[in-house]
């Protein structure tokens, strides 16, 4: 296992900065989920941690040790890719055993550890196929064993579920959370998408343009977000932003309530809001909102509310879940 960490890393591309400077400390045997919108220099910062790409500045430490130089291969760390990038015409276990066998690696000892990782990766009925028999889960899980096989110190992965349809990113989502369970290995997983962020992560960062906005666990974020950006980025739906005469009723310029912190009535609460629309999911239901003033909101009420379009409700923010916020960032007292 092994502690990254990045100082002073920045990272241009001719006259373009991505990362200006990245300070990051990725904790030993973490699962740490960089997130951030698309652009944002996620995939680069991995890149770098890979030794893929060098760094215009700053050092990478990983185990302490200044890796900046050191090539990728001798770095501790395998990388998983969004493309799994599977050779067509190798089975699935010569696909695993591949940088094994690249780095010269007796055939016993191959055996071996693709039979281990196999096993880890539920995949030892399918070891004789080749990947155009496999599903799209089976392949992304196939690439994860060719990473597991190097018995890196570090894991990197790059959006590996983005290619997968929704059921099973979930049931992914929950596969590398036990893998990371039972390897102990650090992880640095890049994603844009925030669900793979709360649900995975140990520890979270949220990057934007470039920079770093936030780090700390799921719920830290979630509840106490610096900045309007990191508010918005995490929870879905997204948190309801207010300006004006209201934000400043609560001494801000602009105030923030989660769908889910609000409290739908006929008669009570502190503002009165229309009815746009809403979106029956079963097991909640989801309101568009106009406020007397123009703004929109959305509001998370249970299965069985029952308000009609153009109806007019009170909406109750609850108090200990309101963000007050100045020039973006959370105000404090
Ligand atoms: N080799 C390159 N040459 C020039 N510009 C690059 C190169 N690689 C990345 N960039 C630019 O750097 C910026 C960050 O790219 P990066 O892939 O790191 O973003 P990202 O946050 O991972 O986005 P996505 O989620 O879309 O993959 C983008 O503006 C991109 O166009």
């Amino acid at each position: 296992m092994s502690s990254v960490s990045l100082m002073n890393i920045g990272k241009q591309f001719g006259a373009l900065t991505v990362l200006p400077a990245v300070d990051l400390t990725i904790p030993d045997g973490s699962f740490t989920v960089i997130v951030g919108p698309s652009g944002c220099g996620k995939s680069t910062l991995l890149r770098i941690i890979a030794g893929l790409d060098m760094p215009t500045d700053g050092q990478i430490l990983i185990d302490r040790k200044d890796v900046t130089s050191v090539d990728p291969a001798e770095r501790g760390v395998a990388m998983v890719f969004q493309s799994y990038a599977l050779y067509p015409h190798m089975t699935v276990a010569e696909n695993i055993g591949f940088p094994l066998k690249m780095a010269g690696a007796p055939k016993a000892e191959i055996e071996n550890r693709v039979a281990k990782a196999a096993a880890i990766l539920k995949l030892e009925p399918l070891l004789a196929r080749k990947p155009k028999a496999l599903s799209g889960g089976q392949r992304q899980r196939v690439a994860i064993g060719r990473a597991i096989v190097r018995e890196p110190e570090v894991f990197l992965f790059d959006e590996p579920l983005s290619n997968l349809d929704a059921a099973l990113r979930t049931q992914m989502r929950v596969e590398l959370s036990e893998l990371h369970r039972q390897l102990g290995a650090t992880m640095i997983y890049v994603t844009h998408d925030q669900v793979e962020a709360m649900t995975m992560a140990d520890q979270i960062v949220v990057m934007n343009g470039g920079r770093v906005e936030q780090v700390g666990a799921p719920m830290d974020l979630y509840n106490e977000p610096e900045t309007t950006f990191v508010a918005g980025f995490l929870g879905a739906p997204k948190m309801n932003f207010l300006k004006g005469e209201i934000a400043a009723r609560h001494g801000a310029e602009e105030i923030g309530i989660r769908p889910e912190h609000l409290r739908l009535s006929a008669d009570e609460g502190e503002w009165q809001a229309s009815v746009r629309h809403c979106e029956r999911l079963g097991a909640q239901t989801v309101y568009y909102l106009a406020l007397a003033d123009g703004q929109q909101m959305v509001a998370v009420d249970d299965g069985d509310s029952a308000y009609a379009i153009g109806a007019s409700v009170m909406l109750a923010p609850r108090a200990d879940k309101l963000h007050r916020f100045a020039d973006g960032r959370r105000l404090r007292n």
